[in-house]
Formats: C-alpha cells, structure tokens, sequence
C-alpha cells in the first residue's frame, strides 16, 4: 500500500505484514467542514463561516497497528478519532471501522484523553469499575479486573484513594487502567501523556507499550490510534507517523517506522540511535517546513 502527501507524492508507507487483509479503518476522500457563527472581525454583524477541519483525508489502517497522527493544533487530529468514535460524521467522503460507518455506542473502543477525567468522589478502583458497570459486568468480576489493571500499571496499594490523593502521573495511570479494562481492540489515545514531566512520560509510555506489546501475541491485539504533539513520542511508540498540517487540516506524510519490536525495554536508548535521530529529524523537517506555509485557508 502507498498513500500520497499533499503534494500528491507518493510517501514511504505500508504496514507491510498484514498490507493484503482488508483495512480495519478508513478514511476515503474525507473532509470535514464546521460551520462557525458568531461575530463578525469588527464585533458588529453576526457572521456565519466555515471551518475546513479536514481535507482530502485518504489512510488505511491495518488492525493491531500502532499509528501516530502528528501535527500542529487545529489540523484535525481529535476531529479524526472522534469520527471513528461515532461522535461526529464526515460532511464529506466515508469513514469505515470494520467496514461499517463507526457508531455509537461502541463498547469495543477505550477512549483516552490528556486530563484523566477521573471521577473525584470515586475512588481509583471504583473509577476504573466505570467503562465495566455500563458494559454491565458483576460486582465482583468488575472489582477483580479493576484491581488486577490497577497492578498492571503499578498502583498496588492505591486503589482505595481518591483523585486528590493522587499524583498527576498515578491519574494517568488510573485513567490508562480504565481505557484499558474492557479489553477494547481500538484504542483512541488523544495525547495521553501531554500533562506529564519528561520522567514521568517516559516510564508511563514504556509502561503502556509494554502492556499494548504483550497483547500484540495474542487474540485480543489492540490498535492504537495515538494524537500527540511530540514528534519523538510519535518515533518512538508508532509503527506508523502520519503527519499532519493545518488551514484546511490534512496529511502531510504517511511513515512507516522501522524500529525494533518489542520497543518498551529499549525506549530509554532507542532515542539516542542513529536510526531514531534520522527517523525524527526527517519527520521534523517536513513539520517545520510547513511553519511558513499557511496554507490554503490559513484564515481559519
Ligand atoms: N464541533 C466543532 N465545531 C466547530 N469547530 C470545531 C469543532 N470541532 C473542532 N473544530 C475546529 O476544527 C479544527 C480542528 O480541530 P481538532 O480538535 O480536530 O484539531 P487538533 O489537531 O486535534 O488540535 P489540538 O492539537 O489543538 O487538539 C480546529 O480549528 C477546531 O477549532
């Protein structure tokens, strides 16, 4: 499979082991155009304009990938996963997940957000309980699963407290152990780990591809559609970057990453590879490229 950048070159792509099964997701032909009312430039007369989100938006995605979407604020990012969440249709063009337009409720997804969005009178166990009680799971399986994921991501002892008691770091764990109870097979991860500092970032994203690498092996592998806007997140987590640009949204570049599988024990070194430091400053340039290109509709 090739796909083509904006500029109608064909990008390095291909999610090569599985590229001849039909795709779990795609994008064909996809814009996306917000109306915007409000008040005209003088603040005087009421204005109604349009917002090209997202334009001419063409990917393939192959279950259990790992993908990236990189790219400046506002180039549509969080628009695409929640179209594949049901939560907001293409004006134009087709969205598929597993063949079908994606709808709501779709209890086979684990959404994630930057803030943890837990529940603050709830404590951490009970937060993660949330996704299994509206999947109508049993008090007793859903306290066994919620104290079992809590242990996988390194909160043993914590599952009594409360969202105040909790660092910034162990919410994002809690909310990571939420997405990932129900055992959904497409994960949408809207920059999960942008509120953290660089050590704390670092252990939850080889902590998360740990878990994500180990099911890859079996029955229940899980796609992974991760927002973010750290290029070097991207590299090192992705098997495949897409880059994204702004004013209307669409994509840029479209790279597989080659980069050794299982990564999780490796991340810390990975970022000081050649083969990374190519791999990244490559992707860098083509986003820092289309700093001085606004774009079309730079207006928006
Ligand atoms: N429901 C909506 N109504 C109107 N405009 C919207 C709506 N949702 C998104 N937009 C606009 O569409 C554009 C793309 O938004 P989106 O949130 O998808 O971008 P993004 O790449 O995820 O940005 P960020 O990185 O800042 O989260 C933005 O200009 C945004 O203001």
């Amino acid at each position: 499979m090739t796909s083509r950048t904006e500029s109608g070159a064909v990008a390095q792509t291909d999610p090569a082991p599985t590229a001849r099964t039909a795709p779990l997701i795609s994008f064909r032909d996809v814009r996306q155009v917000f109306r915007l009312s409000g008040r005209g430039g003088d603040g005087s007369a009421a204005a109604n304009r349009e917002l090209v989100a997202l334009q001419d938006v063409n990917v393939d995605i192959q279950a259990g990938q790992f993908v990236a979407l990189v790219g400046a604020s506002g180039c549509g990012k969080t628009t695409m996963l929640n179209m594949l969440a049901g939560l907001v249709e293409p004006t134009h063009g087709e969205v598929r997940l597993d063949g079908r337009p994606p709808q709501l409720p779709n209890m086979d997804i684990g959404y994630m957000f930057a803030r943890d969005a837990l529940l603050p009178w709830r404590t951490a166990r009970k937060n993660v309980e949330l996704p299994l009680e509206t999947r109508g799971w049993g008090r007793r399986e859903r306290r066994e699963r919620a104290e079992e994921m809590l242990e996988l991501v390194g909160l043993k002892g914590r599952e009594s407290q409360y969202r105040l008691q909790l660092s910034q770091g162990m919410r994002q764990r809690v909310a990571l152990a939420r997405t990932l109870a129900p055992d959904p097979s497409l994960l949408l991860m809207d920059e999960p780990f942008a509120a953290l500092d660089a050590r704390t970032k670092l252990t939850l994203q080889a902590e998360f591809l740990r878990i994500w690498e180990h099911n890859q092996t079996g029955d229940r592998r899980k796609t992974v559609i991760f927002v973010t806007h750290d290029l070097q997140e991207a590299v090192l987590l992705a098997d495949r970057v897409i880059v994204m640009l702004p004013h209307p949204g669409r994509v840029a570049e479209d790279r597989v990453i080659d980069l050794p599988r299982p990564r999780a024990e490796l991340l810390g070194e990975l970022q000081f590879t050649k083969e990374f430091q190519d791999t990244t400053h490559g992707l860098f340039e083509r986003l820092e490229g289309a700093i001085g290109d606004r774009g079309p509709d730079a207006a928006n």
